[in-house]
């Protein structure tokens, strides 16, 4: 097993077991940077989800109130997992078990390191994340900001552990929400994209697997295409497009509906919707 040294001495407590806290599990166990014995995954209540993480990974698990305690008093590393409505009450609980030296690592959208630090009721070493799905494969994109507090042990950790899940950006706090727009909900609009690809091309005859393998390879190969040939998005699209071809008719009707200007109008909304995410928490417990 090639363990990372900085993360080889730590435990690491998702507080929080779901969906992308189970994609970066599955990512650092996948490339071996941590083992399985030094995660812990605690949730609310479903117990089901516990067994199921439990079963597939064999880290250790708990949901009961007093197992939770000892997990998060223990743990050198406290990734917060929940939902943005979930924080307030979870962080208030969290803050009086907190020893010296533990790193807080949140994964939660729209939640400021100020806000956190507030709701835990003391300085502690944050750092804020925004990651996205594709780490469970090793393939993520996650911004980073660390708190002053941080160590430079800290971020070492902090870096080994999303590095080992894919590419990492270290950003100011003041970037987070627009990476959020790009990268962290950023896979839900190219799925969104590749479902109507793959409709399409069973509405035309093709298969659902001949249009799912081709819709997928297409996909692949673009981005591949990108960060091979260094290539501007603007010129590979222009190799593509024949005058008068059946690219330029089917951009033709892509730029009828708007389609650049509504991507980024829903990339700004969803770095919108992140801050009013975090603003909420911070106007109802602070
Ligand atoms: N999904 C994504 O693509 C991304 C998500 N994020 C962020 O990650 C965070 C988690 O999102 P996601 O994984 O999708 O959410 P899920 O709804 O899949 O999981 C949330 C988890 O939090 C647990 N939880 C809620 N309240 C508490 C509590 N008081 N104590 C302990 N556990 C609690 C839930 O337990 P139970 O089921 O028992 O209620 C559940 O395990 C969010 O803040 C989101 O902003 C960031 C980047 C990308
Ligand atoms: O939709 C959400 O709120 C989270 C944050 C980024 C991706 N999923």
């Amino acid at each position: 097993m090639k363990t990372i040294p900085s993360l080889s001495a730590s435990t690491i407590c998702f507080y929080g077991a779901g969906s992308m806290a189970e994609a970066i599990v599955r990512g650092l166990l996948h490339k071996q940077v941590a083992s399985a014995d030094q995660i812990v995954m605690l949730n609310r209540s479903n117990r089901e989800r516990l067994d199921y993480l439990a079963q597939t990974y064999q880290v250790q698990t708990a949901s009961e109130a007093d197992a939770k305690q000892v997990y998060l008093r223990d743990a050198s590393i406290i990734v917060l997992a929940m939902k943005p409505k979930d924080a307030g009450e979870a962080l208030a609980g969290l803050g009086p078990l907190l020893r010296e030296g533990q790193l807080i690592v949140s994964l939660i959208a729209g939640l400021s390191i100020s806000t956190i630090q507030a709701l835990l009721g003391s300085p502690v070493a944050v750092a804020r994340t925004m990651p996205n799905t594709s780490c469970s494969i090793g393939q993520g994109a996650t911004g980073i900001s660390f708190s002053p507090e941080t160590t430079e042990e800290q971020r070492a950790q902090v870096l080994s552990m999303f590095e080992a899940v894919g590419m990492v950006s270290v950003i100011p706090e003041d970037q987070m929400e627009i990476l959020t727009g790009v990268s962290g909900s950023g896979p839900a609009y190219v799925y969104y994209l590749m479902e109507a690809m793959i409709e399409a091309g069973i509405e035309g005859g093709l298969t659902p697997e001949q249009s799912r393998d081709l819709t997928v390879q297409t996909v692949l190969g673009a981005a591949l295409m990108m960060s091979e040939t260094g290539e501007a998005p603007t010129k590979l699209r222009a190799d593509i497009t024949s005058p008068n071809g059946s690219t330029q008719a089917a951009i033709g009707v892509l730029e009828a509906g708007s389609f650049q200007q509504n991507v980024k109008a829903a990339v700004h909304r969803a770095a919108e919707r992140s801050k009013e995410m975090g603003e909420a928490v911070k106007q109802a417990l602070l």
